[in-house]
């Protein structure tokens, strides 16, 4: 997973700059993924590798992996997760795949409007996990009330012409009310945030947390994880191999040139020519505005951030049950160096936006 991330994983931030949070990830063994999330495949990608920002990875020995399976298959469903935005598009794909999750025995499922008719749907789905509903603002505090981890897709999306950045404005404050509320009512949950622009809101998570001293830089993930599940279906297609098998790492943040694919950490082992490498970063790095594009104004990836982002909370999950392991940048290649080094200021100027909103307020 992603980290430890600290400032999230966003880590990006995390790894990437000093100042920022480090990041961990934790690992789930592939089998035990795909019993426990039907439909997941590459081990490697989702549980994977920077879940939010910099992060890199290695697979665990052999070993070292029956033993984390074996720990895993053990773990009963025990923890209770917080949904805020679920009635959303990314939303609701999302707490669909949380109702299947073999970790979670309890969902809340928080937004400000039309989450009864949500949770009503999803409680008639055969899974052991509870649902409940808490529609409205006054329900928030009750959403939180003893939850492990908390996962925030709320905010508005992308439309076409638009950046990120640009969604600042609306996002930044609906972001810093829901964690001054989760530092309230449940400081010690893993907060994963998924509103963009991420490499803002996660320093807003930081700095919030911080103003309510309850910050651990290892609790707050951004979730950049649908970086990687790109990455990897990209490199995939492009390469003819079985998606299932491939893992490439992603470190940075999500946005632009803050993304940046570690295509010679590509496992299997491929090799690469220039043009490639330059095409598939590209790609990789612009693949929002694809899917902003393709939608025409009707939002951002929904379904695949969705898929990510479960990915995401297994990871973490599994991580709460023991499984862990932190991971470096790993050798880079020297365009990679240089992604690097170009990538840092863009992040640094993000983050700096963030925090200083933080503090105004
Ligand atoms: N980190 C990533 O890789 C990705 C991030 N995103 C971001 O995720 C966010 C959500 O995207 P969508 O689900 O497509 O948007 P959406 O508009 O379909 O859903 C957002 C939901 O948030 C709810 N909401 C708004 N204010 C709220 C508040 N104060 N408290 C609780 N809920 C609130 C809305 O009622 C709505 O149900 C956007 O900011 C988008 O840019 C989208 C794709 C990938
Ligand atoms: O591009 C967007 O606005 C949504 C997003 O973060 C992504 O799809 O990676």
């Amino acid at each position: 997973m992603a980290f430890s991330m600290t400032h999230g994983p966003t880590c990006a931030t995390g790894s990437v700059l000093r100042s920022a949070p480090r990041l961990h990830q934790s690992r789930v063994p592939q089998q035990q993924t795909l019993r426990t999330f039907c439909g997941f495949k590459s081990a490697g990608s989702a549980n994977s590798r920077r879940c939010s920002a910099a992060l890199t990875q290695r697979r665990p020995s052999t070993a070292r992996a029956s033993r984390d399976l074996a720990r895993a298959v053990e773990c009963k469903s025990q923890f209770k997760v917080a949904l805020l935005g679920a009635a959303g598009g990314i939303g609701q794909p999302l707490a669909l795949l949380l109702k299947m999750n073999r970790y979670v025995s309890d969902l809340s499922l928080y937004d400000i409007v039309n989450v009864p008719g949500v949770a009503a749907d999803l409680s008639h789905c055969n899974t052991p996990t509870q649902v409940k509903a808490f529609n409205g603002k006054e329900s928030l505090e009750a959403a939180l009330e003893g939850a492990d981890l908390v996962v925030i897709p709320a905010g508005v999306p992308r439309k076409p012409g638009m950046t990120r950045d640009d969604l600042f404005n609306t996002n930044a404050s609906i972001v810093q009310g829901l964690i001054e509320a989760a530092a309230k009512v449940c400081p010690k949950a893993i907060l994963n945030i998924i509103t963009n622009p991420v490499n803002s809101t996660v320093p807003i998570t930081a700095e919030t947390l911080k103003a309510a001293g309850v910050y651990d830089p290892k609790r707050v993930l951004g979730v950049s994880t649908l970086d990687v599940v790109r990455a990897n279906t990209f490199v995939a297609e492009a390469k003819g191999l079985n998606v299932k098998d491939v893992d490439v790492p992603v470190v940075g943040g999500h946005a632009g040139i803050t993304i940046l694919p570690l295509l010679s950490q590509t496992q299997p082992k491929v090799n690469f020519s220039e043009d490639e490498v330059a095409k598939l970063t590209d790609r990789i790095q612009n693949a929002g505005t694809e899917v902003v594009e393709a939608k025409a104004g009707a939002g951002s990836a929904t379904l695949s951030m969705a898929y990510a982002a479960a990915r995401m909370a297994e990871s973490v999950l599994a991580g709460l049950s023991g499984i862990e392991e932190v991971l470096g940048l790993g050798e880079l290649s020297a365009s990679e160096k240089s992604g690097l080094e170009k990538l840092k200021p863009e992040l640094k100027k993000s983050i700096d936006t963030g925090i200083k909103f933080a503090k105004s307020k």
